[in-house]
């Protein structure tokens, strides 16, 4: 399928533009599923809505147009700072492969430069760039560990991802208050006291 984004080099794209031949083609089976769910889809409040749904898919799987590792090279500078970097809190909204259903939590990351630290900022763009995809937090949580690990080679990489998913809260089992954690850690981090000093860090206010 054929997107339009702007992008630049640094690896993110900023989606203020659909590709009008997709956004259509989206819309058009969009409109097909209202129907079939029973609507009219000639009312007023409907008649944008496939085209709207299209777009707002394509900002939500953006994704796969950008590249992560990209992002991360295009702030890398040489240092010598070797302790702990630890970005926390960083939003997370996300969709469930099963359902396509939002789940929504924090990710919090950390790691150990090994002569060259990352622009902040970049670690959150990394965590984004992963999220609007179709999802298991799972992977989620591995892809941002393996990109950072791969990219900067630090002496290690710590990610915690905490996430209420809707699919068990909208419907399903309906559980309101469940959240799912998932962790995954490099090198340093699998030491015991280096990985409490991350989780103790990561849980402070
Ligand atoms: N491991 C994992 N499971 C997820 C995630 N998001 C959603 N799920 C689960 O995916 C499973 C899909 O199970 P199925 O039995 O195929 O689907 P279902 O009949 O809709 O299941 P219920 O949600 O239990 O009604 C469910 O247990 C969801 O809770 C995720 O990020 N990781
Ligand atoms: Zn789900």
């Amino acid at each position: 399928m054929e997107h339009t984004f702007n992008g630049d080099q640094s690896g993110y794209q900023r989606i203020d533009r659909f590709d009008k031949d997709s956004t259509e083609k989206i819309g058009e089976h969009y409109a097909g599923i209202l129907e079939l769910l029973g609507e009219d889809i000639h009312r007023e409040g409907l008649v944008k809505t496939p085209m709207r749904v299209a777009k707002a898919m394509q900002f939500l799987l953006q994704g796969y147009e950008q590249d992560p590792e990209a992002m991360l090279r295009a702030a890398m500078f040489k240092e010598d700072y070797r302790q702990m970097v630890i970005v926390k809190d960083i939003e997370i909204y996300s969709l469930c492969e099963h359902h396509m259903l939002p789940f929504i939590g924090k990710a919090h990351v950390g790691y150990i430069p090994n002569g060259y630290i990352t622009g902040l900022s970049k670690i959150a763009r990394v965590v984004d760039a992963f999220a609007r995809r179709l999802q298991v937090q799972e992977r989620l949580t591995s892809q941002i560990k393996e990109c950072i690990q791969k990219t900067l080679n630090p002496l290690g990489v710590a990610v915690v991802i905490e996430a209420q998913h809707l699919c068990m809260q909208m419907r399903g089992v309906q559980k309101q208050h469940s959240i799912t954690t998932t962790s995954d850690f490099t090198g340093a981090f699998e030491r015991v006291a280096t990985r409490e000093e991350f989780i103790r860090l990561i849980s402070s206010k």
